[in-house]
């Protein structure tokens, strides 16, 4: 009998494969966990943008969530896309108590800029589903959501990162640099201690779906056993080389490449 650490992710679909469900899958195949997906929304997306949304009715959200907690165990689970106050109810009904890690990428946006979250989900968000993670992962456009604070300096996404475990209740913050101009520099604070995860920054278009990869790495290290700052770290080198051999395909912001991975260590 062969033993695999399984993880959930609860989220919505990118069909060009790149963000969403599928690269959560991707990310978990490739590190070794056994995947599983409740489907929130069905996007219509590719790399130039988005063309529809339809989402799942709550019904079928929870009985999703249902089929899956009634059979298989699994050691974290992550949400993404949860588009409306209806469908975060669904959620946090199913996940409340449960006791493996939850870890929250607060999707509200597309890399090409399309709104994914109900104007009036966003507090919602931070008041309901906040305080039940292990660790949120706001990029610096969704920590100032969150905050209600202007992030422009590295001193600013620490003083994020520390707002959001101390005054909103998260588990752990890593605040992410994705946005900046110079380093891609992360932020990760667990409620005692200031992390930095740092790299150059690559330049490339091709940014499509990196933050939910780097979340569904971070569950996946956690599905393993690894605590917190190295589960992040060995994440934050997922990423790293998935960004560097990242593929230029489609017309818009290409996707990651999940398995670099290896490359990185044929080099
Ligand atoms: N050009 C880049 N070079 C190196 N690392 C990058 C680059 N862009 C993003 N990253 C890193 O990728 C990870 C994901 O961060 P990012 O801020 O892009 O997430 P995001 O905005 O949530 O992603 P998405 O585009 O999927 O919404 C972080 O570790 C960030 O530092
Ligand atoms: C479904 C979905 N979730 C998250 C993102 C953010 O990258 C996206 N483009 N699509």
């Amino acid at each position: 009998m062969t033993h695999i650490p399984a993880a959930l992710t609860i989220a919505g679909t990118d069909p060009s494969g790149g963000a969403g469900i599928q690269a959560d899958l991707k990310t978990f195949q490739e590190l070794k966990t056994y995947g599983m997906s409740v489907i929130t929304s069905v996007v219509a997306q590719n790399t130039t943008g988005v063309q529809d949304v339809q989402h799942m009715s709550v019904s079928m959200i929870k009985q999703q969530l249902k089929s899956v907690l009634s059979d298989i165990p699994f050691q974290a689970f992550k949400t993404g896309m949860l588009a409306d106050i209806d469908i975060m109810d669904a959620v946090i009904e199913k996940i409340s108590g449960l006791d493996s890690p939850y870890i929250m990428d607060p999707v509200m946006m597309t890399t090409s800029g399309h709104t994914l979250i109900a104007e009036d989900s966003r507090k919602y968000l931070r008041e309901n589903l906040l305080p039940l993670s292990a660790l949120v992962t706001p990029n610096i456009p969704e920590a100032e959501v969150i905050t209600g604070e202007t992030i422009k300096t590295p001193d600013d996404m620490q003083q994020a990162a520390k707002q959001i475990v101390d005054e909103f209740g998260a588990g752990a913050a890593l605040v992410k640099g994705g946005h900046m101009q110079s380093q891609a520099a992360d932020f990760l604070f667990d409620g005692e201690t200031m992390h930095t995860f740092s790299t150059e920054r690559i330049d490339t278009q091709n940014t499509h779906g990196t933050g939910c990869t780097y979340s569904a790495a971070i569950t996946a290290y956690v599905t393993h056993g690894y605590k917190l700052p190295d589960a992040v770290q060995r994440a934050k080198d997922f990423i790293t080389a998935a960004i560097c051999h990242s593929f230029s395909i489609g017309q818009g912001n290409g996707p990651t490449n999940q398995w670099a991975h290896r490359m990185e260590r044929v080099k």
